[in-house]
């Protein structure tokens, strides 16, 4: 008999990346008991998340509509789609960036605004359209704050558009440096990038020390006109900063994701409705990718992805396999395996990493786990979830 799992779907997730989870599983919005939800933006900090929970799945990159922090000491891992989505929302802030330079938005309500004959729509757009003449991006400086998998590929993309990149990412990852290219001109602060840019794009996470990086002081140290682009999360730039920095013309405008009510109908403000990773590409892409993930996870245990786990993969040589999520506190591996041991099983491979406070370990061992033993790890202190994963 296969195995088989039930797995909540929330929000619109690619039917191809569904068809990655195995036939046998119970999929849909309407499972009650799910071993796994697939989310994208809904807001799981306000759900009541079923004890049956074993693992969430964010189709995106974004994990702070998540209660990682409740899931972990649960044992839950929450993976995520690293990348996946980089490409859409790259093209997007590029868009973003000739919306803004060009006053694309504004010429077109004011083309939408035109009535009479032909000969006098002509005659209204000659005369009016030196009100939206803009600037090329050639020779201007973008500054990227965060140079992660969008950050890095939007500071390529510019320097591809001739423009000069001025970036900040104070935890960069190796991997991100590597794509980076030589031209970007590292920062050692906002505030370097920010005196410096004409262009600001913010590519960083929504975090208690994001909150507000873009105020009314970081405003104040820009260039007069600068256009500044939030294609990150709401609440990393304050609104009513950024609406006053486009009434003292320390903004020339200021494109966004995310519609609010201070924003609407705003001069120079041009508010998309979260549009940056709804391409038909992406939406593939990142539920391809942790459909596979959850997928491996539920079966064998391992883990590639998760926001609050480390990455942890062991090949499958024996039937029988138990996954302990545990505290990283010291003899956590010394309690689990003599408890193994008490029982006469043997341990045919065993593999243990840790990630902060949580710590994590496959163990496959050469014979049937009974469920006392199973019970004795939950028992351990310190213990915060135990699977067994037979496979015969
Ligand atoms: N508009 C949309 O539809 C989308 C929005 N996003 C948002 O964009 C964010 C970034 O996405 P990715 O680039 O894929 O994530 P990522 O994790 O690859 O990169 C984030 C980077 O921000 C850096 N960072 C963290 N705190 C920082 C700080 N205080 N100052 C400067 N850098 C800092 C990290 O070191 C990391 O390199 C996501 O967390 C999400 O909120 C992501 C995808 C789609
Ligand atoms: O991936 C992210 O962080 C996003 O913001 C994309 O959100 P979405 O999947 O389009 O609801």
């Amino acid at each position: 008999m296969p195995k088989t799992f039930q797995v909540l779907i929330l929000n619109t997730i690619s039917k191809r990346g569904l068809a990655r989870l195995p036939a046998s599983y119970v999929v849909g919005s309407d499972v009650v008991q799910p071993d796994a939800i697939l989310v994208r933006s809904a807001n799981l900090r306000e759900m009541d998340i079923p004890a049956s929970v074993l693992a969430i799945g964010r189709a995106g990159a974004g994990t702070n509509n998540i209660p990682v922090k409740k899931l972990s000491e649960r044992g839950v891992p929450v993976f995520n789609a690293p990348g996946a989505n980089a490409n859409a929302v790259k093209e997007l802030v590029i868009a973003g960036m000739l919306m803004g330079a060009r006053n694309l938005i504004p010429a077109i309500r004011f083309v939408e605004t035109l009535t009479g004959s032909d000969e006098e729509m002509h005659k209204a757009t000659e005369a009016g359209k030196k009100a939206f003449a803009g600037s090329e991006l050639p020779g201007r400086t973008l500054g990227v704050i965060g140079l992660g998998a969008i950050g890095s590929l939007v500071a390529d993309a510019a320097i591809k558009l001739g423009m000069n990149v001025i970036g900040f990412d104070p935890a960069i990852t190796v991997e991100a440096a590597w794509r980076l290219p030589a031209r970007v001109k590292k920062a050692n602060s906002v505030e370097e990038v920010v005196k410096a840019a004409d262009f600001i794009t913010l590519h960083v996470p929504l975090l208690d020390a994001t909150r507000n990086l873009i105020n009314a002081e970081r405003i104040a140290m820009m260039q007069p006109g600068t256009v500044l682009l939030n294609f990150a999360r709401e609440g990393i730039v304050d609104n009513a900063a950024a609406l006053a920095g486009l009434q003292s013309g320390q903004l020339h405008a200021y494109l966004n994701d995310f519609p609010a009510n201070a924003l609407q109908r705003q001069p120079g403000v041009v508010c998309l409705p979260h549009l940056g990773a709804s391409t038909g590409e992406a939406e593939e892409n990142c539920a391809v990718m942790v459909a596979e993930q959850v997928t491996d996870y539920l079966e064998n245990g391992n883990i590639l992805n998760a926001v609050n786990f480390p990455n942890v993969n062991m090949p499958r040589e024996s039937a029988y396999r138990v996954a302990i999520a545990n505290a990283n506190v010291p003899n956590m591996l010394g309690q689990i395996s003599t408890a193994m041991a008490n029982a006469g099983l043997n341990i045919h491979n065993m593999v243990n990493k840790s990630r902060g406070d949580m710590a994590y370990t496959l163990v496959d061992v050469d014979s049937s786990v009974p469920d006392s033993v199973v019970e004795e790890l939950c028992a351990i202190s310190g213990v915060l979830a135990v699977r067994y994963l037979p496979t015969a």
